[in-house]
């Protein structure tokens, strides 16, 4: 409890304040956005090497309060004057969707290191645009980052070891991952609900099932699995200020299923209005009433053969099935758990002479090991470990090796844009910007 309690207020509420560097990158905010405080603002205080230095939002007197609140030295009048800033050597972008690919390209193309939001882009197209750009390619390129923040807790990177890379994991037969936010977090007569609107490139499956795919995509291995079914459950309102194209294209709840390469099955669970479920309650009383569940992802894998100094009789043979669950990957910093399950069995041919089961629950609020450029706390988010390997990147620093290359960004869109497809809806619209060369 304790450890909850220091974990919390440390990491979501007041991290202690480090004095900062000579060096530090000098980070310009695009937009007076709900999650940069989260994201950027909170773990840049604990951060020597990270300041956050100036904010414009499309009305000044919002950015000026906004920057007032989170002690923001310096407001500029329009996204493009932060961009400019010569004093500003990194951008974070927290926009919708759809603007992400006009304002990181811009950004990048003034010489700035990139910290964006996911999803990367609208769609793939945009994203090879994006990331395919001809000046990642030259030596000293900007870095650009999808902020895909859980990928750099140690948790996310301790159970995807002990689904790849451990003695006993055989191969991943069924990666499971889902997501729910609780019915009322979205408010639907609110224009500026970015999550609603077609042409903001928003959706479930833009926005939430974005971290689902994301997820299966490491369970598997597989960079691009192939998408095989998808269900989208559409709006459930047809109030103004929806429009006639957010009404057909916008979805609140997606479920798909996969396969990769090697045969294995994805499946993906996501809801941005989650209701009913309630334990007791009949359902026709609970079903508007909001319901959540842990974020959780399941990887179950199939057998592994193993020699131990378990005593065997001549034909028999020591072979382990694994299922690993991850409980609360998104926000592993609060609390997590990972239950990992080992069911052993004793085989004479397919015939199983003697089995059981071995259940244990592994926890890594830091890393088990510091070597090798790993830094941690127990108290640091996700978003503070995403810092940390992003101002590595950019200063030229080894880190944890934990990264999201321009290909998985690229690859992670092509899943998202097929999987809308494959569920009868369309990708989301490419944005009018058009750069030079
Ligand atoms: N990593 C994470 O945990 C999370 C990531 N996200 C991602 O971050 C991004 C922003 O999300 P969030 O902070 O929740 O969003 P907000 O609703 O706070 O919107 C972000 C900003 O978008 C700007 N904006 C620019 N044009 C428009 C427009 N036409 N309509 C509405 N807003 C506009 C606004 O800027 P201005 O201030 O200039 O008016 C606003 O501050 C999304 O891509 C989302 O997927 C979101 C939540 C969590
Ligand atoms: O982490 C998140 O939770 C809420 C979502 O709507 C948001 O976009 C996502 O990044």
């Amino acid at each position: 409890m304790i450890g909850f309690l220091h974990r919390l207020y440390a990491g979501f509420i007041s991290p202690p304040e480090a004095p900062k560097t000579d060096s530090a990158l000098r980070f310009g905010l695009l937009g007076a956005s709900f999650i940069a405080p989260m994201a950027l603002i909170l773990p840049a205080k604990s951060h020597p090497e990270v300041i956050v230095a100036c904010v414009a939002a499309r009305d000044r007197v919002k950015a000026e309060k906004y920057a007032k609140e989170h002690g923001i030295p310096v407001v500029h009048d329009t996204y493009e004057d932060v961009i400019n800033d010569p004093a500003v050597s990194c951008i974070y972008i927290a926009l919708p969707n759809s603007h992400h690919y006009e304002w990181a390209l811009r950004a990048v193309k003034a010489g700035k290191h990139v910290l964006l939001e996911k999803p990367s882009t609208s769609n793939a197209s945009e994203a090879k645009k994006l990331f395919g750009n001809h000046l990642f390619a030259a030596p000293g390129a900007p870095v650009l980052l999808e902020a895909f923040h859980y990928s750099f807790h140690p948790a996310w990177q301790i159970f995807l070891q002990l689904i790849h890379q451990d003695p006993l994991a055989g191969p991943v037969k069924i990666a499971y991952s889902q997501f729910f936010l609780y019915k009322g977090f979205l408010n639907r007569n609110d224009p500026s609900e970015i999550r609603l609107r077609y042409a903001l490139a928003g959706g479930c499956g833009m926005d939430l099932s974005s971290y689902n795919v994301s997820h299966i995509r490491q369970m598997l291995a597989d960079s691009h699995p192939n998408v095989q079914s998808a269900n989208f459950r559409m709006l459930s309102t047809s109030k103004p200020p929806l429009d006639e194209q957010d009404l057909k294209q916008i979805d609140e709840a997606v479920t798909a299923t996969f396969k990769s390469a090697t045969g294995a099955e994805g499946r993906i669970v996501a809801d941005l209005s989650t209701a009913g479920g309630w334990p007791i309650i009949p359902a026709s009383w609970s079903r508007n009433l909001p319901s959540i569940g842990w974020p959780k992802c399941v990887a179950e894998l199939g057998e592994k053969q193993i020699e131990d100094d378990t005593e065997l009789t001549d034909g028999e043979t020591h072979v382990v099935q694994r299922t690993v669950t991850f409980y609360n990957h998104i926000a592993p910093s609060m609390y997590h758990s990972i239950v990992v399950q080992d069911k052993h069995s004793i085989k004479r041919d397919v015939e199983t002479v003697h089995s059981w089961t071995q259940t244990r629950t592994v926890k890594a609020y830091d890393w088990p090991d510091k070597s090798d450029g790993r830094q941690g706390e127990s108290w640091w988010t996700t978003y503070r470990y995403q810092l940390n390997e992003f101002v590595h990147h950019v200063k030229g620093r080894k880190g944890s090796g934990v990264w999201f290359s321009g290909q998985d960004s690229i690859d992670q869109m092509a899943v998202i844009d097929e999987m809308y497809e494959k569920g009868g809806l369309k990708a989301r619209p490419s944005a009018a910007f058009e750069s030079e060369p």
